[in-house]
């Protein structure tokens, strides 16, 4: 029995839709389908998620939506009139579309997160009507239905533990279940979504509580590359890597699984399989449990990523003073703030964080404060900080990674501003500036895979 999810790219038109029936006709164990919204169909092209937040955005401003709503029906217009789907089973999807402004919200948080989770619960809807429509024994499962229940965080959600005992009622079902990825409810029974790319997260879910030989996530590459292919033409392909390896390689980047989604998987012991829509035959990638030690590479992938921020601090004497840590640290706590990582020298230290849980006043606010409690010498925040992560497994028994990376990365002229090898076993992290990010991959991939 396999859980299998398909990502935007997968089901942007109805020639994607087709590939994506051909897939599921061709394995009888595929019987948890689990759908993104219709994504890009061409470079340039605009995700319907981000179509329905510019929905949402001029609802709340009171705009003229008119332009938009007409885009998305669109999109499930062309969907469905591809497979010729009777108009008296789509015009029910786009009176939905039309009417979402009309319903109530707690607040426009939850109005935003409503607005986006139908780009996913539409599709799933037409989605489940094309299937019947074609043969097969298949229907929509509500994540409601389905017994999904998440945090009340309208656009973070996570699950709740209580949810798998409820989701493997569904284990060996007959029929094929066809549930849209990214949304659940809170226990109000108001809807929240993961954060974006959060599909992944649904298929993860579902496939623990199933208990699921496999999950398949479906998306329009062969394989994860051991870098991002936007930056190393036709880089190495990755057969097999670990729940850690890929881990730590999606938390810096590698954008094509969701890091939360490792998550259910390891829990469940799911092996995880990334595979093409477009090229179905190609094995992709197994990410499991444990997997054969690399003898070719020493390093499975390397990531990067700039979505991060910094505050550097420096006060002679910090490593003598009592309380310094925990001060700053009851500080974030009280704004609700959650760091990545805390390098330190004597007199210095930096705290990492997810940029996006920062704005300009949250700054003025944390540094006003911090200055206060702990006087520091010198303190402010940059947002030019990318964090490269080359990681494998293999990594910890060879020596001579660390010098080899370093330097690579000093004949490329490449200023290293924090490296951090930590507690972890199977990664090295660097910090660069944002400009040299890019470049810092290539020369390590270069270093390590030609
Ligand atoms: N290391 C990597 N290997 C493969 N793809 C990667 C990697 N890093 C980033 N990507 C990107 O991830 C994309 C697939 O993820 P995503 O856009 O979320 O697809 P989907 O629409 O299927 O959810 C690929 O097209 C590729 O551009
Ligand atoms: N549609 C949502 C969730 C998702 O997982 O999408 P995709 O499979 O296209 O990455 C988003 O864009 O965030």
């Amino acid at each position: 029995m396999k859980v299998i999810k398909f990502g935007g790219s997968s089901l942007a038109s109805s020639t994607q839709l087709q590939k994506v029936l051909s897939i599921v006709q061709a394995d009888d164990q595929r019987k948890y389908v689990i759908v993104s919204a219709p994504g890009k169909r061409f470079a340039g092209d605009t995700k319907v998620t981000d179509l329905l937040i510019q929905y949402a955005r001029q609802t709340i401003h009171h705009q003229d939506t008119a332009a938009v709503v007409e885009t998305i029906i669109d999109r499930y217009a062309e969907i469905g009139r591809g497979f010729d789907v009777p108009e008296d089973q789509l015009t029910p999807i786009f009176d939905i579309i039309r009417h979402l402004p009309n319903q109530a919200y707690a607040d426009n948080t939850y109005l935003m997160a409503a607005f986006k989770a139908h780009g996913e619960r539409l599709n799933a809807k037409l989605v489940a009507a094309v299937f019947a429509q074609a043969g097969l024994n298949a229907r929509y499962l509500d994540p409601k239905d389905a017994g999904m229940v998440v945090t009340d965080v309208p656009d973070d959600a996570q699950i709740i533990e209580s949810s798998y005992d409820q989701i493997a009622k569904w284990a060996n079902s007959d029929q094929i279940l066809v549930i849209p990825g990214f949304f659940a409810y809170n226990r109000n029974g108001q809807i929240c979504t993961f954060s974006r790319g959060g599909s992944d997260i649904t298929g993860a879910i579902i496939a623990r509580g199933v208990n699921a030989d496999r999950y398949e996530n479906f998306t329009d590459v062969d394989a994860i590359y051991a870098v991002n292919p936007a930056l190393v033409a036709q880089p190495a392909a990755i057969g097999e890597m670990t729940f850690r390896e890929m881990r730590e390689l999606s938390y810096a980047g590698f954008s094509v699984f969701h890091d939360e989604a490792l998550i259910p998987a390891i829990q469940g012991n799911i092996t995880v399989n990334v595979k093409n829509t477009n090229h179905p035959e190609a094995p992709g990638t197994l990410i499991k449990s444990t997997r054969e030690a690399s003898t070719k590479y020493p390093v499975t992938g390397i990531a990067s990523s700039s979505s991060f921020c910094s505050l550097y601090l420096r006060k002679y004497l910090l490593n003598k003073e009592v309380g310094f840590g925990r001060k700053i640290l009851t500080i974030l706590e009280d704004h609700h703030v959650s760091y990545e990582h805390m390098p330190s020298g004597i007199d210095d230290l930096t705290i990492i964080f997810d940029e996006h849980q920062l704005t300009p006043e949250l700054e003025k606010e944390l540094t006003a404060e911090i200055s206060e409690a702990v006087h520091p010498d010198e303190i402010y925040f940059t947002h030019d900080y990318s964090i490269l992560m080359v990681v494998g497994e293999s990594m910890r028994n060879r020596v001579g990674i660390m010098s080899r990376a370093a330097t690579a990365l000093a004949d490329s002229n490449i200023k290293l501003i924090m490296v951090n090898q930590g507690a972890s076993e199977i990664s090295i992290m660097f910090g660069v500036h944002d400009r040299d990010a890019d470049q810092a991959v290539v020369a390590l991939y270069n270093e390590f895979f030609n």
